[in-house]
């Protein structure tokens, strides 16, 4: 069964671990370190979260030109996390050179490389908003496939969709490549900007290898409860 990350969309290192001290010690959790969070807290929050023992994944969305991008794989590497995103959209070469990065800065620390995760469309799109904003035709599943396939042929070791197009995703690649899904709800939460949205259950069922869920447990009135329902949903179809 694969992890649950718990993405800690927080504005300062101390509310994240404030978040995190709710949970027991013994409990090994799957963190998410966004955006938000590392810009205002820098390399010293995933120091702190290898400190706990947690698995992280670092989900910076790479985008840049590819030298650019390799640059910086090869940086964060250096901080030993468990995956690390770059966007789909910046190209096969942009990937390729994400991944020779990792490798390389993973090499010269002598660290264990991160799995490189592709963005496909991002799970607040909708198709609609896919053709007119992005000036991509056709169906949403057809771009995600198309993408999963390109980050797959350049490297990657798997890519962030919606659980929606995980068969198709999987049907299009090889067996090892993972589908990790945000835009997870339950039936009684709100869905925020998600808009593709699924149950941790139908994930599962879906053929999901790992969920991210934000809100639904950060914003919980408590959040280590909501974030045991996600898990007991997730396991149940696993049995
Ligand atoms: O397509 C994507 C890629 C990344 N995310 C990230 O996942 C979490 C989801 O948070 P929720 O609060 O559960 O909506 C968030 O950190 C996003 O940056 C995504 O949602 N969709």
């Amino acid at each position: 069964m694969g992890p649950v990350f718990i993405a800690l969309d927080f504005a300062e290192a101390q509310t994240a671990l404030a978040f995190l001290d709710q949970f027991p010690d013994s409990e090994p959790l799957a963190v998410k370190v966004g955006m938000e969070l590392y810009y205002a807290a820098g390399p010293e929050i995933i120091q702190e979260l290898r400190r706990r023992h947690a698995t992280i994944f670092l989900d910076l969305k790479l985008c840049d030109i590819p030298h650019t991008v390799e640059q910086a794989a090869a940086q964060l590497a250096a901080q030993e996390v468990s995956y690390l995103t770059v966007m789909a959209l910046g190209g096969g070469t942009m990937i390729q050179q994400a991944k020779q990065g990792l490798l390389r800065g993973s090499q010269q620390v002598g660290v264990q490389p991160a799995k490189l995760l592709a963005v496909t469309q991002l799970t607040s799109t909708s198709e609609s908003q896919m053709n007119q904003d992005l000036q991509i035709p056709g169906s949403l599943g057809a771009s995600v496939t198309h993408l999963a396939q390109l980050a797959q042929t350049n490297g990657a070791d798997g890519v962030i969709a919606s659980a929606l197009e995980d068969p198709q995703i999987h049907q299009a690649t090889t067996d090892e490549f993972l589908c990790i899904n945000p835009g997870i709800r339950r039936t009684d939460n709100t869905n925020d900007d998600q808009k593709r949205v699924v149950t941790p259950q139908k994930a599962a069922a879906l053929g999901s290898n790992g969920l991210v869920v934000g809100r639904p447990i950060t914003q919980a009135s408590d959040p280590v409860a909501s974030y045991h329902e996600f898990l007991k949903e997730w396991s149940a179809q696993h049995e």
